[in-house]
């Protein structure tokens, strides 16, 4: 089990990690999220003992990393899958780490199997791809046969049956009884690899539970409702019947509704009183996606701005439409619909002072019950925010 305790990490003025506790366990996939900057690497790194906490500590099987005995054997680390001596060759760079560990040399032929590298194994690694290097970092953490296994973005770089390997080999791994904890920013795929979610913004804990309490817990389920596509004007009449009832009526990208505050009989009741006739009557639950923006977007330091594009782009065709807005996108502070007993998130960023209890009232809310996006939110831990470009999360972080 990996524990951390008060954990605090401040590099001068920037406290990158505040006060952060929490307990990693055996036997299931615990995901790692939060938006770029919020502190998951430094939080691993203070895990491997590659950083030393401000305050507070964090303990793998009870031991700091660095008191660990034999500590290659117990924990498995993908960090930074760059950091690797590019002259040497697959198998050389893992050798090498076997050696100073004690670990078989024949060892260093499984994992290359288990990873896929066995036909390049004596080819140098600088000339590897993205995705290769990534397997290369995977079959170094896999080498010692560790109980604890961290990895931050695994899937970096992978192909699609890279994507799909790495989410059975986390499963099997703490289906086996091991503590796996994985950073992604890919939220389809954690929902599909991890079982519990331990979520940070700022430095600071916002969440840890289950994917499904999570998911509960940010968003409310919908309903989406399809009138026929030959008459539009039924679908204008059960919008406003809908909204007249209390419901948060949204258009979908194909033309259906996403209606939230009403329960599907209601909504079956008031289509049938106002005589429009449906396609599709449906209940729906939010993505992992949906509910994770909504509880982050509060703690987002480098947010996109629309691309105005200067007025360079071109007239649209004849004839054609300018795009429908859809939910979620070009919509800034629309996520998912809140979840009911809330009335708004339930995680918001603590307001106070580092040390003071994080004030339990959510952001305030815009149209569809949507969090607006807080204007000045008083947050002592952020730098100002650089004018940057919005960082490509889908790239390593060294290519950004
Ligand atoms: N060595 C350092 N010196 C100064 N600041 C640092 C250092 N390492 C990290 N930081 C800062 O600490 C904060 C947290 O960074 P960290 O890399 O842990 O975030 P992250 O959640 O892993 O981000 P990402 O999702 O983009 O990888 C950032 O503001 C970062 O600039």
């Amino acid at each position: 089990m990996i524990e951390a305790v008060g954990l605090t990490k401040r590099y001068g003025d920037k406290t990158a990690v505040y006060n952060l506790s929490f307990q990693v366990r055996p036997g299931s996939v615990t995901g790692f999220l939060g938006p770029n900057g919020s502190g998951k690497s430094t939080t691993m790194r203070m895990i491997l003992g590659l950083d030393n906490p401000s305050s507070g500590q964090v303990t793998i099987g009870g031991y700091p990393y660095r008191k660990l005995p034999n500590a290659p054997r117990q924990v498995g680390a993908l960090l930074d899958a760059k950091a690797v001596h590019g002259g040497r060759t697959a198998r050389n760079h893992l050798l090498s780490l076997a050696q100073l560990s004690g670990i078989p040399d024949r060892r260093v032929d499984e994992v290359l199997g288990v990873v896929g590298l066995q036909d390049v194994a004596r080819k140098r690694s600088k000339g590897f791809s993205l995705g290769m290097g990534q397997r290369l970092g995977i079959a170094a953490a896999l080498l010692g046969d560790p109980q604890v296994l961290l990895f931050d973005e695994p899937v970096n770089g992978l192909d699609p049956e890279g994507i799909l390997w790495v989410r059975n080999l986390m499963k099997s791994l703490a289906a086996e009884g091991r503590t796996v904890f994985v950073s992604s920013h890919l939220m389809s795929e954690m929902a599909l690899t991890a079982d519990h979610l331990i979520v940070i913004g700022r430095g600071q804990l916002l969440a840890d539970m289950s994917v499904q309490d999570f998911i509960a817990a940010n968003s409310a389920g919908f309903a989406r409702v399809r009138t026929p596509d030959t008459e539009p004007q039924l679908r204008e009449k059960l919008s406003t019947a809908l909204a007249e009832a209390g419901g948060h009526v949204l258009p979908e990208q194909d033309g259906a509704l996403r209606v939230t505050g009403l329960p599907l009989p209601r909504i079956s009741d008031i289509a049938h009183e106002t005589d429009v006739r449906l396609w599709e009557l449906s209940p729906h639950q939010a993505s992992l996606e949906e509910a994770y923006m909504r509880m982050t977007q509060g703690a987002v330091d480098y947010r996109s701005t629309v691309d105005q594009k200067a007025g360079l782009q071109q007239p649209l065709p004849p004839g054609a439409q300018p795009q429908m807005p859809v939910p979620g996108q070009g919509q800034p502070g629309w996520y998912a619909p809140p979840p009911p007993q809330q009335g708004g998130q339930p995680f918001a960023m603590p307001q106070g002072q580092p040390g003071q209890p994080a004030q339990p009232s959510g952001p305030p809310q815009g149209p569809y019950g949507a969090p607006v996006a807080p204007a000045a939110a008083p947050n002592p831990y952020a730098q100002p925010a650089p004018a940057a470009p919005a960082v490509d999360t889908t790239k390593p972080k060294d290519a950004r």
